[in-house]
């Protein structure tokens, strides 16, 4: 509820407008059965046509400024409603984007993705529909009560007992609803998450016969939505029917204890009259409402998750941070890592004991096993998820004293898994740097060796690239990512095995062409392959998240025994001291 009373404070005008709108077509909507009664009354029994007329021309005024105010108080929800799905779809996308690695997958992408675009939906939905058929059916209740009572007491009770009747069976099926809705979100949840990976897994699923196996499991997913479904709408299916039933009888007693009371002389016709149509109003609106309460259990639910996400504090949060403290040590080394421990959410240490030095203007390698833990280096230096313990310095300042615009601006980084944005090959290129000139994307071009296949395109630079980059093959989207990388000014340049994708030969075209047109740049390159770092002013091995060496790479071939196994499963012969090298 917070964010909606927050949207309403900050939208303070159209809100108030919306209300005034919504109280004139209410109080026109309330006039016109004391009218008809003063009519009847005061006009026709007295045969008097000139008060006809006068009345008649009221409820003709009364009925155009209602008429209005109700076409402008829709216009105004609708406006309103929409205004809140556009809001809250903006701040919930700020707000991912603050999120660590570790936050979002805490909350996991595929609920992410519902919750933005479906719960937001049902609550910009179900606003609209509130403003206009709930909110008013309290106060034409109450004051169609209060109308009856002023004319007649007695009959005041049957519309009195009757809401109460209705509004019980209504708190009862809301109850019964309210958590059922919050599983059903859930499920659509659960079905995001299978249609994915149905998606991003298409062809694995056929390469390995495995559809009707997915087919089932998908299938489960989407009956138990629709249980989840039907049942709810049993719930609710119970609403209609009672309002109804409700309806018939207030009309049938309304009728009959009214004729009794007008046979006895104690009220007027016109009274009767004018009791029924605020009884009929009253329950028309329930029913208006009813059919809008349904409803309301799921979008509550969608309220509560779009909160949930909105009320996290981002692990790495700059707000909380006080960027003036910072010292600017003049240093030769550009990152250092200080006893720099790590744990995916609470699991065992993936990093441990993380002490080594990027030097300013070299070239540093880390090398080690699947699952060793390089990427997760790549992560941390990054700030996408936080460090149980130690220290990283960048230029001397500690991580936590920069801001994530600064670092980012300090930092240029190729993914392991190279992605595309949709758009074009030069859209992709400039996201780094949309100033960048013509020469300064040739230059990042060249030296990615990507220039050959851009220039196959018949686009060129302006060649399609579908979502995902899935028009190109994974070679060239890695050559695209690293160009891209290149177009970014930056102090350092990482690439977490980005060279994994290409040719022996393109990769060693690659590093010569970084080695001699960006030398005093400083970069960090995670690779298995010993071809890609061979170079390196400076290699660290990585085993099972510890360091267990760091230095050249023939240093290394020499005396780590682990690099030297590396080495020979690589076709590196290491016998006696002499390495036997066979690779580019
Ligand atoms: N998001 C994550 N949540 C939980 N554990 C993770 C996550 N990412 C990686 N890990 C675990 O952390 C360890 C190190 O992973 P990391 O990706 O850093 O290894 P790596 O050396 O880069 O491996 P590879 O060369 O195969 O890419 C692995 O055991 C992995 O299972």
């Amino acid at each position: 509820m917070k964010s909606m009373t927050g949207f309403f404070s900050q939208n303070k005008k159209i809100s108030i407008l919306t209300a005034i709108s919504l109280a004139v077509q209410i109080m026109g909507t309330l006039a016109v059965p004391f009218l008809i009664g003063e009519l009847i009354d005061k006009g026709i029994a007295s045969g008097n046509p000139s008060i006809v007329l006068r009345i008649g021309g009221q409820m003709l005024v009364v009925a155009l400024v209602g008429g209005g105010a109700a076409i402008l108080g829709s216009y105004l929800s609708a406006k309103l409603a929409a205004t809140y799905g556009y809001e809250v779809r903006q701040h919930f996308y700020q707000k991912v984007q603050q999120l660590s690695l570790q936050d979002v997958e805490s909350f996991g992408v595929a609920t992410l993705l519902t919750r933005m675009t479906n719960d937001v939906t049902n609550v910009q939905r179900s606003l609209g529909m509130f403003l206009q058929l709930i909110l008013p059916a309290p106060i034409i209740c109450l004051f169609a009560v209060l109308m009856t009572y002023i004319n007649s007491p007695k009959l005041a009770l049957i519309p009195l007992v009757s809401i109460i009747l209705y509004l019980m069976v209504v708190g009862f099926l809301l109850k019964k609803g309210l958590p059922l809705s919050s599983e059903i979100q859930h499920r659509l949840d659960q079905i995001m998450v299978k249609l994915r990976e149905f998606f991003n897994g298409i062809n694995m699923i056929r390469a390995f016969d495995n559809q009707d196996e997915e087919e089932e499991k998908t299938n489960q997913r989407f009956s138990d939505y629709a249980q989840s479904m039907i049942t709810v709408n049993k719930i609710f299916a119970y609403l209609t029917p009672v309002a109804y039933m409700l309806m018939g009888l207030v009309f049938a007693l309304i009728i009959w204890v009214g004729g009794l009371l007008v046979g006895q002389g104690s009220l007027q016709i016109g009274i009767v009259t004018a009791v029924v149509e605020y009884s009929m109003l009253t329950l028309a609106y329930l029913i208006m409402a009813a059919m809008v309460i349904v409803t309301l259990p799921r979008s509550l639910a969608s309220l509560t998750r779009i909160e949930e996400v909105l009320a996290t504090i981002p692990e790495i949060n700059d707000e909380k941070q006080d960027f003036t403290a910072i010292s600017t040590n003049n240093t030769s080394n550009f990152v250092s890592f200080n006893a720099v421990q790590f744990a995916y959410n609470g699991a065992e240490p993936v990093l441990e004991d993380i002490t080594f030095n990027i030097a300013k203007g070299q070239t540093t390698a880390i090398v080690g096993g699947t699952g060793s833990g390089k990427s997760t280096i790549a992560k941390v230096l990054l700030n996408l998820t936080t460090i149980s313990s130690g220290e990283i310095l960048i230029d001397g300042v500690m991580l936590n004293n920069l801001s994530q615009k600064d670092l980012r601006n300090k930092v240029s980084y190729v993914p392991q898994k190279a992605f595309l944005f949709s758009g074009t090959i030069e859209s992709n290129l400039r996201m780094g740097n949309p100033e960048a000139s013509k020469e300064e994307l040739e230059r990042a071009v060249e030296l990615a060796q990507a220039k050959p296949f851009i220039a196959d395109q018949e686009a060129g630079y302006q060649a399609f690239v579908a979502q995902g980059g899935n028009n190109f093959s994974g070679g060239q989207k890695q050559r695209l990512s690293i160009a891209r990388a290149l177009v970014k000014p930056a102090d350092l340049y990482i690439f977490d095995d980005s060279f994994s994708a290409l040719d022996y030969q393109t990769d060693a075209r690659l590093r010569q062409a970084l080695r001699s047109q960006m030398e005093g740049s400083t970069f960090l390159i995670v690779a298995q392959r010993l071809s890609t770092i061979k170079d390196a002013d400076l290699i660290i091995v990585l085993n099972e998240g510890r360091i267990v060496g760091q230095g050249s790479h023939l240093d290394l071939l020499k005396n780590n025994q682990i690099y030297q196994e590396f080495a020979v499963s690589q076709g590196i012969s290491v016998q006696g001291g002499h390495v036997h090298e066979n690779i580019n």
